[in-house]
């Protein structure tokens, strides 16, 4: 079992990961952020490489890697392309360039997760499926939506479909339009949980949904995001401000 999935299921049984997202759009800036992150110790980093002026650029991708993975004092790495229709930054790679991109990272072992979001082409999904098997790269199947939170089912169904394509972990995030929406996150966490052998990730978006990123992991979400320097999505909240409430809920449940 890898490191990352066993630090999950480790701490999650209360206390989610916490990830910090690394955001910055130069080398230089994501030297800076990384500097400021690492001193906060999160379980994780997602480097979120959309936000990368130089992402067309698959060698200064590769190289930022692997200065990123060298230099995050021993914090597993999960590199993100969050496509443009769920939520990520516009970007000028197509998407067979950003599969293309996906194998040469896999192939450079400069990280220890990839997401990939459920939504990307078949044979796009089962190429990087199948290199970060051989790589024993852990994958985030992913699914975004920044403007609504969709029926219970077909959240359920969504995780479901991460656990069966072969994802070593299912991920969520909703956008709630009423605290109702952020319940029904709750509820499908709790729900998924125990029909699913794989770890998820859940949360709901925005100033409402920021209640889900302080109790999740109490339902069952393996991580949550939390800000190192800069938020990558709305309603993350501060790191040092998560761990006291983390530290609150655990001393609760003694
Ligand atoms: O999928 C997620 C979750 C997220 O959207 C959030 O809401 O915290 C932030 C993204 O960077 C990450 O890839």
């Amino acid at each position: 079992m890898s490191t990352i999935i066993k630090k999950m299921k480790a701490e999650h049984v209360k206390r989610p990961l916490i990830c910090a997202p690394l955001v910055g759009k130069t080398f230089e800036a994501i030297k800076e952020e990384l500097f400021v992150i690492t001193k906060k110790q999160p379980g994780l980093i997602e480097w979120r490489v959309d936000f990368f002026e130089e992402i067309d650029k698959t060698e200064s991708v590769i190289e930022t890697g692997k200065w990123i993975k060298e230099n995050a004092r021993g914090i597993p790495v999960l590199f993100t392309r969050r496509s443009n229709r769920e939520g990520g930054q516009p970007i000028t790679l197509s998407e067979e360039e950003v599969t293309k991109l996906y194998v040469s990272v896999l192939e450079a072992d400069i990280i220890d997760a990839v997401d990939v979001e459920l939504s990307c082409p078949k044979e796009a999904k089962e190429t990087i499926l199948s290199l970060a098997k051989d790589k024993e790269i852990q994958t985030v199947m992913s699914f975004h939506d920044f403007s609504k939170t969709p029926k219970k089912e077909e959240l359920l169904d969504v995780l479901k479909q991460a656990q069966e394509e072969g994802g070593d972990v299912g991920k969520i995030a909703l956008m709630p339009k009423s605290l109702r929406d952020v319940l029904l996150v709750a509820e499908v966490t709790e729900e998924a949980n125990r029909g699913l052998t794989i770890p998820i990730i859940t949360m709901s978006m925005g100033p409402k949904g920021a209640l889900s990123r302080l109790v999740g992991g109490a339902f069952g979400s393996a991580v949550s995001f939390a800000v190192g320097q800069t938020a990558s999505a709305p309603g993350q909240i501060q790191i040092d401000q998560l761990e006291k409430v983390l530290d609150v809920i655990d001393a609760s449940q003694e």
